[in-house]
C-alpha cells in the first residue's frame, strides 16, 4: 500500500509520514498515546505530516508563532495561527495528502509560555478528506525538485484538541493546567536528531546513485583521440575524468560507513536516555548536526560534478542526475539548514575545548582534541599510510578548533559580549567544525576498512579507496595542513603523487565498486546508468516519448511561428 502511494507521484507525498510523522509518535508519545496512534500510522490507516516550520520561521524553533493554549475548563488545547507568518509552511504531505499532523506550537498554560511542544492534530476528515473545521490547507506551489511531494501550508483558527493530544512522553500538562518539566527541554527536538542521522544515509545513497550513473556512462561513452590514429577511448581512461569521479565514489563509501556509525550511536545513546541517562545527548546532537551538514553539502556538489562529467547527456533528465541534484539540494536546507547545523557542532566543540583546557579528558568523537600535540612535528611522512593520514586530519581539526576558540576568547577579552564574539568568529567556527567532521569521516572510514568482515582482496580495494578519499581531502585543503608546518610542501607533493597512483589503482575496480551499491535500474531511473549499458538506443527511445513529439508539427507553429515567419517574409 505504502509503495503504491509512494509511486502515485503527483500530489501525493507520504515520505514524511514515514520519516518524520511516524517516528515522532514513536519517540515523543506516551505508551498510552502509542496505543492510540502508532499502529494507525504504521498501517497507513491515517497519513501524517510533521508540521513544525512556519512561513516566518524554520531555523529558529524557539521563534515559532503557532500557539497551543490550555483551557482547563474543557481540558483542551486551542491551536491557533495568530499571524500570517505563523502559517505552517513547507511540511511534506501537508497540502493535499495528510489527514493528521504533529504540530509544533508554543505551549501556554496558566498564562505562561513553556516553549515549543508537539501536538497531534487531525486536519482532514477521515470520511471525505475535507479540511477539519478551523483548518485551512493548501500546497505551497512548484519547487526546485520533488514536485510529486505536496509540501503544504496550514492555518489553524482556534482549533480545539483534547489535552491528551499533546505528545507527553517527556513534558506533560495535568488536567488542572500544571506543567510538568521534561528531563531536558531539548527532548522535544529528539526527532530532528533522528532525522538528521537518516539524512547521512540519504546523502550516501544519492552520491552512490550519481557515481553509479557517471562511472557506468564513462565506460560506455567514447570520445576524442588519446593517441593519433587510435580508436576513441572510454572517457574513464582520462585522468581528469577519474579525478572528477573517484573522489565522489570514495565519498559515497565514506558516508555510507559514517551512516552506519550514526545509526549505531543513535540507538545506543537513545537507549541510555530511555533509562534516564542524558549524558550522550549533546554529543549525539553535535555529531548528527555536523554529519548531516557535511555529507549533504559534499553530496550536492558531488552530484553536480557527476552531472558535468557526463557532458550534454548529463544535463538531460534522461540521465537522472538533475533530479538527484535537486533532491540533494533539498537535504542541505531541510532538517536544519546546513550552516546553522554546522554552527551547532561548532558550539559543542568550543565547549569541549574549554573543558579540555580546564583539564578534563575528552571522550567520544572529540577525544583527539585533548590528545593532539599543539606543536607541529614536521618531517618526511609516509603519505600512503592510513594512520598518518588520519593523524593529519585530526591535527588540522584540533588546530582549527583551538584557533577559533582562542580567537573568540580574545574578542571577549577585548570586551565583546559572548554573542558578538561568537558572530564575529563564526566563519572560523564553521571551518573548524567542518574540519572536525571531515576528520571523523576519515577516521571512521579507515577504521571500517580495517575491521569490516570482507575477504582480503576486497579489503585491499576499500583501503585504496580510503587512501584516495584522504589524499584528495589533503590536496584540496593543503593550506590547512601547511599552516603550522605539520605537513611540508614535500608531504603535499607526495600526497598528490600517491593520489594519482590511487586513481590508476581504483580504475580497474571502478565498475565493480558502483555495481556493489546494487542499485536497480528502477531506482536509478537513468538511461546513462543502465546496468546493460545500452545507452544510445534507450536515449533515443526516451526522447521519442517527449510530449513535444506527440505531433510532427507542434501547435505553437500555427499559433506563433507561422504568422511571425509570414510577416517577416512579407517585409522582404
Ligand atoms: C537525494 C535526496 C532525495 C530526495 C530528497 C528530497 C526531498 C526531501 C528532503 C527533505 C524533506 C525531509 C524532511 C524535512 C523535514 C524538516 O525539515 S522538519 C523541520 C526541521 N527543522 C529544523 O531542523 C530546525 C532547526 N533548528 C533547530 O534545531 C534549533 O532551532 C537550533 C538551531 C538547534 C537552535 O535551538 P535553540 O535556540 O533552542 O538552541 P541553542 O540556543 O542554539 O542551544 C541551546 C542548547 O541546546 C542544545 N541543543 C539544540 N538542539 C538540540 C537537539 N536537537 N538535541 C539536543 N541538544 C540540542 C545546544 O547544543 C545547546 O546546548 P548547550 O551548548 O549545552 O547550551
Ligand atoms: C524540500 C523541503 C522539505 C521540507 N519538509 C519539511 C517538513 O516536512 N516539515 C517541516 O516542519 N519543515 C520542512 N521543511 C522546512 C525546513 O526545515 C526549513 O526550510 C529549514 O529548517 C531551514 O529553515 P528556514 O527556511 O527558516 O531557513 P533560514 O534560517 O531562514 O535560512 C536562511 C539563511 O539564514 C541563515 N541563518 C539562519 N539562522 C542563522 C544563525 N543562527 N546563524 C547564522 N546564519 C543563520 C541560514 O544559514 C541561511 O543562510 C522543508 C524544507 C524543504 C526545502
Amino acid at each position: 500500500m505504502a509503495a503504491a502511494l509512494q509511486t502515485l507521484g503527483g500530489g501525493i507525498g507520504i515520505t514524511l509520514h514515514w520519516i518524520a510523522f511516524t517516528p515522532t509518535i514513536e519517540q515523543q508519545a506516551t505508551e498510552e498515546q502509542k496505543k492510540k496512534w502508532l499502529k494507525l500510522a504504521q498501517d497507513v490507516a491515517i497519513v501524517g505530516a510533521y508540521a513544525q516550520t512556519e512561513m516566518g520561521h524554520g531555523t529558529f524553533v524557539r521563534g515559532l508563532e503557532t500557539t497551543a493554549t490550555y483551557d482547563p475548563s474543557t481540558q483542551e488545547f486551542v491551536i491557533n495561527s495568530p499571524t500570517l507568518t505563523s502559517t505552517k509552511w513547507w511540511p511534506g504531505g501537508l497540502g493535499k495528502t495528510a489527514n493528521h499532523a504533529t504540530v509544533m506550537a508554543q505551549l501556554y498554560t496558566r498564562g505562561k509560555c513553556y516553549g515549543p511542544h508537539n501536538f497531534m492534530v487531525q486536519i482532514r476528515s477521515l470520511e471525505n478528506h475535507q479540511p477539519c473545521p478551523g483548518v485551512t490547507l493548501g500546497d505551497i506551489g512548484p519547487k526546485m525538485e520533488s514536485n510529486g511531494n505536496d509540501n503544504g501550508f496550514a492555518r489553524f483558527d482556534h482549533v480545539r484538541i483534547p489535552r491528551e493530544n499533546m505528545l507527553m512522553k517527556f513534558a506533560r500538562v495535568e488536567a488542572d493546567g500544571t506543567y510538568v518539566q521534561p528531563p531536558s527541554s531539548k527532548l522535544a527536538y529528539s526527532n530532528m536528531v533522528y532525522l538528521r542521522g537518516t539524512f547521512v544515509m540519504s546523502a550516501a545513497q544519492a552520491l552512490a546513485s550519481a557515481t553509479t550513473i557517471a562511472v557506468r556512462y564513462s565506460c560506455v561513452r567514447r570520445q576524442s583521440e588519446m593517441k593519433p590514429g587510435e580508436p576513441e577511448p572510454q572517457i574513464l581512461e582520462y585522468q581528469t575524468q577519474q579525478y572528477k569521479l573517484f573522489p565522489q565514489l570514495a565519498a559515497a563509501y565514506a558516508f555510507w560507513f559514517a551512516s552506519w556509525f550514526m545509526t549505531q550511536q543513535h540507538g545506543s545513546i537513545t537507549g541510555s536516555m530511555e533509562k534516564g541517562d542524558m549524558s550522550g545527548l549533546a554529543e549525539l546532537h553535535a555529531l548528527s548536526a555536523g554529519l548531516k551538514s557535511y555529507t549533504t553539502a559534499v553530496t550536492a556538489r558531488g552530484i553536480d560534478v557527476c552531472r558535468m562529467a557526463c557532458g550534454g547527456h548529463g544535463y538531460s533528465h534522461a540521465s537522472g542526475l538533475p533530479a538527484l541534484f535537486g533532491g540533494a539540494a533539498a537535504l542541505c536546507t531541510a532538517e536544519g539548514e546546513n550552516t546553522v547545523m554546522m554552527l551547532q557542532t561548532a558550539r559543542y566543540l568550543v565547549k569541549c575545548f574549554a573543558q579540555s583546557q580546564a583539564g578534563k579528558r575528552l571522550t567520544g568523537t572529540v577525544a583527539y582534541l585533548s590528545a593532539v600535540q599543539p606543536s607541529p612535528v614536521a618531517g618526511n611522512r609516509n603519505m600512503s599510510d592510513l594512520g598518518t593520514l588520519v593523524a593529519a586530519f585530526q591535527h588540522r581539526a584540533a588546530r582549527m578548533v583551538r584557533h577559533a576558540a582562542m580567537q573568540m576568547q580574545g574578542e571577549m577579552q577585548k570586551g565583546k559580549a559572548r554573542e558578538d564574539a561568537w558572530n564575529s568568529c563564526s566563519v572560523l567556527l564553521i571551518k573548524a567544525a567542518e574540519a572536525h567532521v571531515h576528520s571523523f569521516v576519515v577516521r571512521n572510514f579507515a577504521e571500517t576498512v580495517q575491521t569490516v568482515e570482507v575477504d582480503e582482496s576486497v579489503r585491499a580495494v576499500l583501503t585504496s579507496l580510503c587512501q584516495l578519499y584522504s589524499l584528495y581531502g589533503i590536496t584540496e585543503h593543503a593550506g590547512d595542513f601547511l599552516k603550522d608546518g605539520y605537513l611540508t610542501g614535500r608531504d603535499i607533493d607526495a600526497a598528490s603523487s600517491h593520489l594519482s597512483a590511487m586513481l590508476a589503482r581504483v580504475r580497474p575496480d571502478a565498475v565493480a565498486l558502483v555495481d556493489a551499491f546494487d542499485l536497480h535500474d528502477k531506482i536509478l531511473r537513468s538511461v546513462l546508468g543502465r546496468y546493460d549499458g545500452r545507452v544510445y538506443e534507450h536515449l533515443y527511445e526516451w526522447a521519442k516519448k517527449s510530449p513535444l513529439n506527440k505531433s510532427e508539427v507542434h501547435e505553437s507553429y500555427y499559433k506563433y511561428l507561422q504568422p511571425f515567419l509570414k510577416s517577416n517574409r512579407a517585409k522582404l
